[in-house]
């Protein structure tokens, strides 16, 4: 039975990472929770972000590995594109039912709809009114649009990862995370790939020399890296989308990315209407998640944080509101150290203390650099490129680390216990890697 005269202890508008990994446990404590979705149940990640790519990007990075192998493994793959893009629905399109499944199999009501606040306990969804006494709203992002003429001809991330055939020619606009590792996936399908970056840089928050060498590796598969260029039109001539450039040149594609970013999902929300503050990072929180709103909370990616908006972030802030709302907790909430990493072949991984931080604090931090190809282990795999960077505190204490190389993403997780948890000589002495593995080759760094 839900508190007082509402409907629910607790409602969710959106279904994501940022509310069902709470959401569950919450009701399983009995506590009466609603989630309200208006689109796929489980939202961006499992339908339309990280999950669909990295399976399509899977056989990329596999590709990769065989070729550096090569005349140890002879002989060349070729990338089905029909058969990775069948796969990706075998391996995703059950996972909105899935989670349907743990939210009501909770005890969760799921409510499918578009929900807009009428006040600061009530949501509208269609006909249907619904009351809570706490609410979060957990609505994401939606992918930003260049509004330049012609910008109709573009398409999204969603678009791509459902791209029946891959395009001939494709123009990829921005330089983040999206443009990057679907650039490196269209190039293994055979596109005829170019990258425009507005700026002369890519993925700013992470270490340029490494950012380059993505960059390089990109195009030395084929990849055009065109920077400093502002793209001002589109037109359709016949087959051809032509982009026009500032600097009135052309370029010519089948198909356009526009992956210049992604936007707080908070408009339409009936957020002013109950008096949420809102700017266009998001919705503004305090230490324990709460708008200017007392009763109503935001999770996930709609946040505006400086926390990188991952997956693994709204899984800790919706974790967080359980332990929150079950009166488990009254601190404010405590982010440790969250990694990131670039699918890209090589990934481009970090956690904590940027090597910029550090280089800016030389009293601070000590850095160690390796050149990947320089450990024994990593010869094993023929890993003929790649570098990392280590940061250490006053006391020796790990703070940060970065890596570009095929195996990136496993040597941050490898390290990351030792960052969070501040590890000593003492904890390091008494982890015991299993031997010969990346995570041992990783280890044997501190
Ligand atoms: C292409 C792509 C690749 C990515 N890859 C990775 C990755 O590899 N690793 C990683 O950590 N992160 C990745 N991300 C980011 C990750 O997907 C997000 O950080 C994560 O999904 C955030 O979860 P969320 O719950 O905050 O938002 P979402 O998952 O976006 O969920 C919000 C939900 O709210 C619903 N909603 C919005 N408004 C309303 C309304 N008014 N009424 C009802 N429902 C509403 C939406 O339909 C959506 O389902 C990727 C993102 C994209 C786009
Ligand atoms: N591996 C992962 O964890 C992963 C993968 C994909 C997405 N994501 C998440 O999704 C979010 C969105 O990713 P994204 O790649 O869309 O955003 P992003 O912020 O990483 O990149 C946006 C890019 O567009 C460029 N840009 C912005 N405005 C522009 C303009 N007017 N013209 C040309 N270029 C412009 C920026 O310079 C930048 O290079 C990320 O912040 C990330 O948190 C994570």
């Amino acid at each position: 039975m839900a508190k007082q005269a509402y409907q629910y202890d607790v409602l969710y508008l959106g279904s994501g990472h940022g509310t069902f990994d709470g959401a569950i446990p919450l009701a399983q404590k009995g506590v009466k929770v609603g989630v309200i979705e208006a689109d796929k149940v489980g939202g961006t990640c499992p339908n339309r972000g990280c999950n669909a790519k990295i399976s399509l990007d899977a056989p990329v990075a596999l590709q990769r590995q065989l070729a550096a192998l090569n005349p140890v493994l002879t002989g060349q793959t070729h990338l089905n594109w029909d058969a990775n893009l069948a796969h990706k629905g075998d391996v995703i399109n059950g996972l909105p039912d899935m989670i349907e499944g743990l939210l009501t199999g909770s005890g969760v009501d799921l409510i499918h709809g578009y929900g807009r606040l009428v006040d600061a306990h009530t949501i509208r969804v269609g006909q249907q009114t619904y009351t809570a006494d706490q609410m979060v709203i957990a609505t994401g992002l939606h992918p930003h649009r260049l509004a330049i003429p012609g910008g109709e001809f573009l398409h999204d991330s969603t678009d791509f990862l459902d791209l029946p055939t891959m395009p001939k020619r494709l123009v990829v606009i921005g330089g983040g995370y999206i443009a990057l590792e679907l650039a490196t996936i269209a190039n293994a399908a055979g596109s005829d790939v170019t990258v425009v970056l507005h700026g002369d840089q890519a993925l700013r928050a992470f270490h340029q020399p490494y950012v380059e060498q993505v960059l390089s590796d990109l195009q030395r598969h084929g990849v055009t890296i065109v920077r400093n260029t502002t793209i001002t039109q589109v037109t359709h001539a016949a087959t051809d989308y032509v982009l026009t450039t500032d600097a009135s040149d052309t370029l010519t594609a089948d198909w356009i990315l526009d992956a210049t970013g992604r936007e707080p999902n908070t408009a339409d929300l009936g957020l002013e209407t109950v008096g949420v503050t809102v700017n266009a990072n998001g919705i503004e929180v305090n230490d324990h998640l709460q708008t200017s709103v007392p009763n109503i909370y935001a999770s996930g990616d709609v946040i505006d944080k400086t926390q990188p908006r991952l997956t693994p972030t709204a899984i800790f802030e919706s974790t967080y509101l359980m332990h929150l709302f079950a009166g488990e907790t009254t601190a404010a909430i405590d982010y440790p150290p969250i990694p990131t990493v670039v699918f890209t072949s090589p990934r481009l991984a970090q956690v904590g203390v940027t090597v910029a931080q550090a280089q800016a604090a030389p009293a601070t931090y000590t850095l160690t650099t390796q050149h990947v190809p320089d450990d024994w282990y990593r010869q094993v795999g023929q890993e003929t490129s790649g570098d990392n960077t280590l940061i250490f505190d006053q006391d020796h204490h790990l703070v940060g680390a970065t890596e570009v190389s095929a195996q990136a993403d496993n040597v941050i997780n490898t390290l990351l216990p030792a960052i969070t948890f501040k590890y000593g000589e003492h904890e390091i002495e008494r982890l015991v890697p299993l031997f010969p593995t990346i995570g041992a080759a990783a280890w044997g760094q501190l």
